[in-house]
C-alpha cells in the first residue's frame, strides 16, 4: 500500500504518520512537499496535523490553495483513500472534500487531552478492525476542532451514516452532535480531529488508533493487490 504524506509549511505530525505507515506497518511511504503536483502511484494520501502556513486567517484555508491539493482532490474523486487528521481534517473541509467546517473550540482554548471516542460504524476499511460502539482512547490537540454544519447537512450526515467517530462523555470542543470524524458518502475520504497516529505505539502510551491503519491495510490486502 503506497502511502503519501503531504507536508505543508507548519505540518508537525507528518513524521509521526510516517512512523506508523513506514516503521510499524512497513508500507512504502513518501513525504510529499506541498508544492508538488503529482502523487504518482499512491494508494493512501494523508494530510497530517499541524499548523499549515501558520494557520493564518483560518486553519486549513491557505493549505487548500497549495499546488498539491489539486492532486489530492483528483485522488479523492477517483475513489482512492484520503485521510485528514486534525489540520488535515480542516483542510479537507476547506477544500470541499468533506462538508461543514471546524470552528474555534467552544471555550476558545487550545485543548490537549486523551479523550474517549466511539466508533459509529465498522463497514469501512478504516474501521473494520473495530467493533460498532467500541470506545477508543485517542489524543486530541487543537484550537479549532468544533465541527459545525447547517442542520440540514448534519441531518444528511446522520442519515447517510457519515459520522464515523463521536466523542463520548464530555464534549471537548463543542462539536455539533459530538462529531469527532466524518467521511464522504463513498467512504474513501475520512477526516477526524483525534490523532490515531499518536495512539499507534504501545511505547508511546496506547495503540487504540493503530486499528484504523491496520484496517485499511487488511482491506488493501484483500482487494487491491489482485491485479
Ligand atoms: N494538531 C493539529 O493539527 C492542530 C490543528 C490546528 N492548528 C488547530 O489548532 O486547530
Amino acid at each position: 500500500m503506497n502511502c503519501a504524506i503531504v507536508v505543508f509549511p507548519g505540518s508537525n505530525c507528518d513524521r509521526d504518520m510516517a512512523g506508523v505507515t513506514e516503521k510499524i506497518l512497513r508500507q512504502p511511504t513518501r513525504l510529499v512537499w506541498h508544492g508538488e503536483t503529482d502523487l504518482g502511484d499512491t494508494d493512501l494520501v494523508i494530510l497530517p496535523g499541524g499548523f499549515s502556513y501558520g494557520d493564518y486567517l483560518r486553519c486549513g484555508v491557505l493549505a487548500r490553495f497549495s499546488p498539491v491539493l489539486g492532486a489530492v482532490v483528483r485522488h479523492a474523486q477517483q475513489g482512492k483513500w484520503v485521510l485528514g487528521v486534525c489540520n488535515g481534517f480542516q483542510i479537507l473541509t476547506e477544500a470541499g472534500l468533506l462538508p461543514g467546517t471546524l470552528m474555534r473550540n467552544r471555550d476558545l482554548r487550545f485543548v490537549c487531552d486523551q479523550v474517549p471516542v466511539r466508533v459509529e460504524r465498522r463497514d469501512l476499511p478504516w474501521t473494520c478492525q473495530y467493533n460498532v460502539n467500541q470506545e477508543l482512547t485517542l489524543p486530541i490537540a487543537h484550537g479549532e476542532g468544533c465541527y459545525y454544519a447547517e442542520p440540514e447537512v448534519i441531518a444528511s450526515l446522520e442519515q447517510r451514516g457519515q459520522v464515523v467517530f463521536r466523542y463520548q462523555g464530555a464534549n471537548p470542543n463543542g462539536s455539533v452532535g459530538d462529531i469527532a470524524g466524518i467521511c464522504n458518502p463513498q467512504g474513501n475520504v475520512l477526516g477526524m480531529m483525534p490523532h490515531p497516529e499518536r495512539a499507534s505505539d504501545a511505547d508511546l502510551g496506547g495503540t487504540d488508533g493503530l486499528g484504523l491503519f491496520q484496517g485499511l491495510l487488511a482491506w488493501y490486502g484483500k482487494h487491491a493487490c489482485r491485479n
